[in-house]
């Protein structure tokens, strides 16, 4: 059976202008974003510092569409450890939880908590850490992002091994779908542009953050609008 995938696009507030965060984050909105991407960098895990779960809180209620419809805030930590901070941004108003496996003791440990807290949880796996995670955590999470930058900054170039990578990752998840599972989503965050967002797509991935290529321009809606026109001539998969 063929069935078209839902292509959601993330605009990561790493590259808004702090000083007009709510407006920014409405502008996107009305824009045509998806979600909003909320970079949350410790200077430990990531030799950057952004943004804690107060700035969370004050972004939380521009998070929604002119007629009230929400629009889902996905948190990626890049920070560790996790478990008190993913705590503290759930109380904030995280609808997606992202963490990097190598930054906790106890993995399946925080998925629960971040599931227990009523967020959805994710693992993201930098260029060079491998998906063997998924092998025993697939089953228990609601999304899965790559890495195609190292991660720390915004405006970087896409790692183009990140193309087999979503491959791999896409048949993981299309096997677990056959099976009666989880349909986690497959976000990719690095150097998502508009001239190259129609192969990560064709890549596997389902979900884009894109950050300096959307909050770089002067209309956002254009840039997203421009996107979703790539997305469309995306090739269909069979699942
Ligand atoms: O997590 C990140 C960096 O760690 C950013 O979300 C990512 O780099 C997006 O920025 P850009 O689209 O400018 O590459």
């Amino acid at each position: 059976m063929s069935h078209e995938r839902t292509f959601r696009i993330a605009p990561s507030i790493l590259s808004a202008d702090f000083a007009r965060l709510g407006d920014e984050v409405k502008a996107v909105i009305d824009g045509g974003a998806d979600f909003i991407h909320f970079d949350v960098m410790d200077n430990h895990y990531v030799p950057n510092l952004t943004f804690g779960p107060m700035i969370c809180q004050a972004v939380k209620p521009y998070c929604k569409k002119a007629d009230g419809t929400p629009v889902p805030l996905d948190v990626h930590l890049m920070v560790e450890p996790v478990d008190e901070l993913a705590t503290q941004f759930a109380k904030a108003g995280a609808d997606y939880i992202t963490f990097h496996p190598d930054a906790s003791k106890h993995v399946d440990r925080t998925i629960q908590l971040i599931r227990s807290l009523g967020c959805k949880p994710g693992l993201v796996f930098n260029p060079a850490t491998p998906l063997s995670w998924l092998e025993y955590t697939l089953k228990n999470i609601d999304i899965v992002m790559l890495m195609s930058v190292n991660p720390g900054f915004g405006g970087q170039s896409f790692i183009e091994s990140t193309i087999s990578k979503l491959g791999y990752a896409r048949s993981l998840i299309d096997v677990q779908v056959a099976m009666g599972g989880n349909p986690v989503l497959l976000e990719v965050d690095g150097g998502v542009k508009t001239d190259n967002i129609r192969r990560i797509a064709e890549a596997g991935a389902d979900t884009f953050v894109a950050g300096s290529a959307i909050f770089g321009k002067p209309d956002y809606a254009v840039v997203v609008a421009q996107m979703r026109d790539e997305l469309a001539l995306a090739g269909g998969r069979e699942v």
